[in-house]
Protein backbone atom coordinates (compact mmCIF):
# COMPACT_ATOMS: atom_id res chain seq x y z
CA UNK A 1 0.00 0.00 0.00
CA UNK A 2 1.24 3.36 -0.92
CA UNK A 3 1.41 5.94 1.73
CA UNK A 4 2.94 8.80 0.24
CA UNK A 5 3.79 9.78 -3.47
CA UNK A 6 5.20 12.48 -5.49
CA UNK A 7 4.45 13.08 -8.97
CA UNK A 8 7.11 15.66 -10.48
CA UNK A 9 7.87 17.59 -7.63
CA UNK A 10 9.38 21.10 -7.36
CA UNK A 11 10.00 23.39 -5.17
CA UNK A 12 12.02 27.05 -5.93
CA UNK A 13 12.60 29.74 -3.32
CA UNK A 14 12.72 32.96 -4.01
CA UNK A 15 14.56 34.98 -1.98
CA UNK A 16 16.75 37.70 -3.53
CA UNK A 17 18.80 34.84 -5.38
CA UNK A 18 16.34 32.22 -6.91
CA UNK A 19 17.02 28.66 -5.83
CA UNK A 20 15.75 25.28 -7.04
CA UNK A 21 16.78 22.57 -4.39
CA UNK A 22 13.69 20.10 -5.88
CA UNK A 23 13.59 19.73 -9.45
CA UNK A 24 10.91 17.12 -10.84
CA UNK A 25 11.91 14.65 -7.89
CA UNK A 26 9.27 11.85 -8.25
CA UNK A 27 9.07 8.96 -5.74
CA UNK A 28 6.61 6.12 -3.94
CA UNK A 29 7.14 5.48 -0.49
CA UNK A 30 5.28 2.34 0.18
CA UNK A 31 4.30 -0.06 3.89
CA UNK A 32 7.69 -1.90 4.56
CA UNK A 33 9.74 0.56 3.20
CA UNK A 34 12.50 2.19 5.11
CA UNK A 35 14.26 4.86 2.67
CA UNK A 36 17.96 6.74 3.10
CA UNK A 37 18.12 10.21 1.47
CA UNK A 38 21.79 11.36 1.71
CA UNK A 39 23.48 14.30 0.05
CA UNK A 40 25.72 17.07 0.79
CA UNK A 41 24.24 20.36 3.42
CA UNK A 42 21.74 22.65 1.44
CA UNK A 43 20.88 19.95 -1.51
CA UNK A 44 16.97 20.18 -0.12
CA UNK A 45 16.36 16.99 1.95
CA UNK A 46 14.77 18.85 4.37
CA UNK A 47 12.77 20.48 1.85
CA UNK A 48 11.31 17.35 0.26
CA UNK A 49 10.34 15.87 3.68
CA UNK A 50 8.51 19.17 4.28
CA UNK A 51 6.98 18.90 1.01
CA UNK A 52 6.24 15.01 1.49
CA UNK A 53 3.79 15.77 4.43
CA UNK A 54 2.20 19.22 3.13
CA UNK A 55 3.99 21.43 6.12
CA UNK A 56 5.53 22.99 2.69
CA UNK A 57 3.77 23.77 -0.80
CA UNK A 58 5.55 22.73 -3.48
CA UNK A 59 6.11 25.11 -6.99
CA UNK A 60 4.99 22.46 -9.39
CA UNK A 61 3.40 19.12 -9.46
CA UNK A 62 1.21 16.33 -7.14
CA UNK A 63 2.14 15.22 -3.59
CA UNK A 64 -0.17 12.29 -2.59
CA UNK A 65 -0.68 10.99 1.29
CA UNK A 66 -2.78 7.89 0.63
CA UNK A 67 -5.01 8.30 -2.01
CA UNK A 68 -5.54 12.46 -1.38
CA UNK A 69 -3.59 14.92 -3.60
CA UNK A 70 -3.02 17.62 -1.01
CA UNK A 71 -2.65 20.12 -3.69
CA UNK A 72 -6.63 19.97 -4.26
CA UNK A 73 -6.89 20.16 0.05
CA UNK A 74 -7.58 23.27 1.92
CA UNK A 75 -4.58 23.81 4.78
CA UNK A 76 -6.48 22.45 7.60
CA UNK A 77 -7.57 19.32 5.83
CA UNK A 78 -3.39 19.22 5.24
CA UNK A 79 -3.01 19.40 8.74
CA UNK A 80 -5.42 16.79 9.41
CA UNK A 81 -4.00 14.25 7.13
CA UNK A 82 -0.84 14.93 8.62
CA UNK A 83 -2.02 14.07 11.95
CA UNK A 84 -3.25 11.25 11.04
CA UNK A 85 -1.02 9.39 8.85
CA UNK A 86 2.56 11.32 9.69
CA UNK A 87 5.00 11.44 12.29
CA UNK A 88 7.76 13.75 11.88
CA UNK A 89 11.24 13.80 13.97
CA UNK A 90 12.31 17.63 12.75
CA UNK A 91 16.08 18.53 12.83
CA UNK A 92 15.32 21.85 14.64
CA UNK A 93 14.43 20.43 18.12
CA UNK A 94 11.19 22.63 18.50
CA UNK A 95 9.86 21.51 21.55
CA UNK A 96 7.29 23.27 23.45
CA UNK A 97 9.52 24.92 26.00
CA UNK A 98 7.19 25.56 28.81
CA UNK A 99 6.05 21.98 29.23
CA UNK A 100 8.05 19.72 30.81
CA UNK A 101 9.18 16.54 28.91
CA UNK A 102 6.33 14.44 29.64
CA UNK A 103 3.64 17.61 28.72
CA UNK A 104 5.50 17.45 25.32
CA UNK A 105 4.11 13.94 24.98
CA UNK A 106 0.82 14.30 25.82
CA UNK A 107 0.50 17.57 24.07
CA UNK A 108 1.69 14.98 21.02
CA UNK A 109 -1.36 12.60 21.83
CA UNK A 110 -4.11 15.36 22.47
CA UNK A 111 -3.55 16.75 18.94
CA UNK A 112 -2.71 13.39 17.29
CA UNK A 113 -5.33 10.86 15.71
CA UNK A 114 -6.48 9.41 19.21
CA UNK A 115 -6.66 12.69 20.51
CA UNK A 116 -6.26 10.77 24.09
CA UNK A 117 -3.83 10.22 26.79
CA UNK A 118 -1.92 7.20 27.18
CA UNK A 119 0.04 7.08 30.12
CA UNK A 120 1.52 4.02 29.93
CA UNK A 121 3.01 4.49 26.59
CA UNK A 122 4.43 7.68 27.23
CA UNK A 123 6.12 5.79 30.27
CA UNK A 124 7.00 3.32 27.92
CA UNK A 125 8.56 5.81 25.04
CA UNK A 126 10.43 7.34 28.13
CA UNK A 127 12.03 4.55 29.83
CA UNK A 128 13.04 2.80 26.34
CA UNK A 129 15.08 6.25 25.14
CA UNK A 130 16.54 6.77 28.58
CA UNK A 131 14.34 9.93 29.70
CA UNK A 132 12.49 8.46 33.07
CA UNK A 133 14.41 10.33 35.09
CA UNK A 134 13.82 13.32 33.37
CA UNK A 135 10.00 12.90 32.65
CA UNK A 136 9.21 16.29 34.37
CA UNK A 137 12.41 18.40 33.08
CA UNK A 138 11.97 21.68 30.56
CA UNK A 139 13.45 20.61 27.39
CA UNK A 140 16.29 23.72 28.23
CA UNK A 141 16.72 21.41 31.38
CA UNK A 142 17.57 18.51 29.07
CA UNK A 143 20.97 17.83 27.39
CA UNK A 144 21.29 17.83 23.38
CA UNK A 145 21.37 14.55 22.97
CA UNK A 146 18.11 13.94 25.36
CA UNK A 147 16.59 16.45 23.20
CA UNK A 148 16.97 14.91 20.63
CA UNK A 149 15.32 11.66 22.03
CA UNK A 150 12.23 13.64 23.07
CA UNK A 151 11.80 14.66 19.59
CA UNK A 152 12.09 11.52 18.70
CA UNK A 153 9.42 9.91 20.99
CA UNK A 154 7.16 12.79 19.79
CA UNK A 155 7.34 11.57 16.23
CA UNK A 156 6.37 8.42 17.14
CA UNK A 157 4.28 8.70 20.22
CA UNK A 158 0.68 7.99 18.12
CA UNK A 159 2.25 5.02 15.70
CA UNK A 160 1.94 6.86 12.68
CA UNK A 161 1.94 4.68 9.83
CA UNK A 162 4.73 6.92 7.93
CA UNK A 163 7.76 8.51 9.77
CA UNK A 164 9.84 11.30 8.36
CA UNK A 165 12.91 11.65 10.10
CA UNK A 166 15.25 14.35 9.42
CA UNK A 167 18.75 13.38 10.84
CA UNK A 168 17.03 11.72 13.87
CA UNK A 169 20.58 10.11 15.28
CA UNK A 170 22.30 13.77 14.85
CA UNK A 171 23.92 14.31 18.62
CA UNK A 172 23.63 10.94 19.83
CA UNK A 173 26.19 8.26 20.86
CA UNK A 174 26.78 5.47 19.37
CA UNK A 175 24.21 3.42 22.07
CA UNK A 176 21.53 5.87 21.53
CA UNK A 177 21.58 6.11 17.62
CA UNK A 178 21.29 2.13 17.64
CA UNK A 179 18.50 2.85 19.80
CA UNK A 180 16.53 5.43 17.39
CA UNK A 181 17.76 3.23 14.60
CA UNK A 182 16.25 0.27 16.01
CA UNK A 183 12.67 1.78 17.04
CA UNK A 184 12.39 2.95 13.56
CA UNK A 185 13.41 -0.52 12.27
CA UNK A 186 10.78 -1.80 14.35
CA UNK A 187 8.09 0.94 13.01
CA UNK A 188 8.94 -0.52 9.68
CA UNK A 189 8.21 -4.35 10.80
CA UNK A 190 4.98 -3.32 12.08
CA UNK A 191 3.63 -2.30 8.98
CA UNK A 192 4.67 1.18 8.61
CA UNK A 193 7.20 3.17 6.27
CA UNK A 194 10.53 5.73 7.21
CA UNK A 195 12.15 7.98 5.01
CA UNK A 196 15.40 8.94 7.00
CA UNK A 197 17.43 12.10 5.81
CA UNK A 198 21.11 10.77 7.06
CA UNK A 199 24.65 12.35 6.87
CA UNK A 200 25.87 8.76 8.25
CA UNK A 201 26.54 5.73 5.96
CA UNK A 202 26.36 3.47 8.91
CA UNK A 203 22.64 4.39 9.30
CA UNK A 204 21.90 4.77 6.07
CA UNK A 205 22.96 1.16 5.57
CA UNK A 206 20.21 -0.23 7.67
CA UNK A 207 17.63 1.40 5.03
CA UNK A 208 15.56 -0.92 2.18
CA UNK A 209 16.80 1.91 -0.55
CA UNK A 210 19.27 4.42 -0.64
CA UNK A 211 19.13 7.78 -2.52
CA UNK A 212 21.42 10.26 -2.98
CA UNK A 213 19.77 14.26 -3.38
CA UNK A 214 21.81 16.16 -6.55
CA UNK A 215 21.19 19.43 -8.27
CA UNK A 216 17.77 18.90 -7.43
CA UNK A 217 16.95 15.02 -8.97
CA UNK A 218 17.06 11.84 -6.00
CA UNK A 219 19.23 9.42 -7.82
CA UNK A 220 18.85 5.80 -6.25
CA UNK A 221 22.50 4.41 -4.73
CA UNK A 222 24.44 7.44 -6.11
CA UNK A 223 27.62 8.05 -4.86
CA UNK A 224 28.66 11.25 -2.79
N1 LIG B 1 12.45 29.26 3.65
C1 LIG B 1 13.46 29.33 2.76
N2 LIG B 1 13.62 30.43 2.00
C2 LIG B 1 14.61 30.52 1.08
N3 LIG B 1 15.50 29.54 0.84
C3 LIG B 1 15.40 28.42 1.58
C4 LIG B 1 14.39 28.25 2.58
N4 LIG B 1 14.53 27.03 3.14
C5 LIG B 1 15.60 26.46 2.54
N5 LIG B 1 16.11 27.28 1.59
C6 LIG B 1 17.26 26.99 0.71
O1 LIG B 1 17.00 25.75 0.03
C7 LIG B 1 18.18 24.97 -0.04
C8 LIG B 1 17.90 23.59 0.54
O2 LIG B 1 17.70 23.68 1.95
P1 LIG B 1 17.40 22.37 2.84
O3 LIG B 1 17.29 22.81 4.25
O4 LIG B 1 16.24 21.67 2.26
O5 LIG B 1 18.75 21.53 2.60
P2 LIG B 1 19.28 20.20 3.31
O6 LIG B 1 19.77 19.32 2.21
O7 LIG B 1 18.26 19.64 4.22
O8 LIG B 1 20.52 20.78 4.13
P3 LIG B 1 21.26 20.21 5.49
O9 LIG B 1 21.88 18.88 5.14
O10 LIG B 1 22.29 21.28 5.75
O11 LIG B 1 20.22 20.13 6.58
C9 LIG B 1 19.28 25.74 0.69
O12 LIG B 1 20.10 26.36 -0.26
C10 LIG B 1 18.53 26.78 1.52
O13 LIG B 1 19.25 27.99 1.64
Amino acid sequence: MTLCRLEKVSKTYAMGEVVCPINEVSLTVDKGDFLAIEGPSGTGKSTLLYIMCGLLRPTGGDVFLKDENLSSLPDTKVTELRGDLVGFVFQETNLLQALTVEGNLRFAQSVGKGKKPDEAKISRYLEELGLSSRRDFLPGQLSVGQRRRLIVARALINDPQLILADEPTNDLDEMWAGKVMALLTGAVGGGGAVVMVTHNPQWAEKATKRYLMQEGRLVENGQI
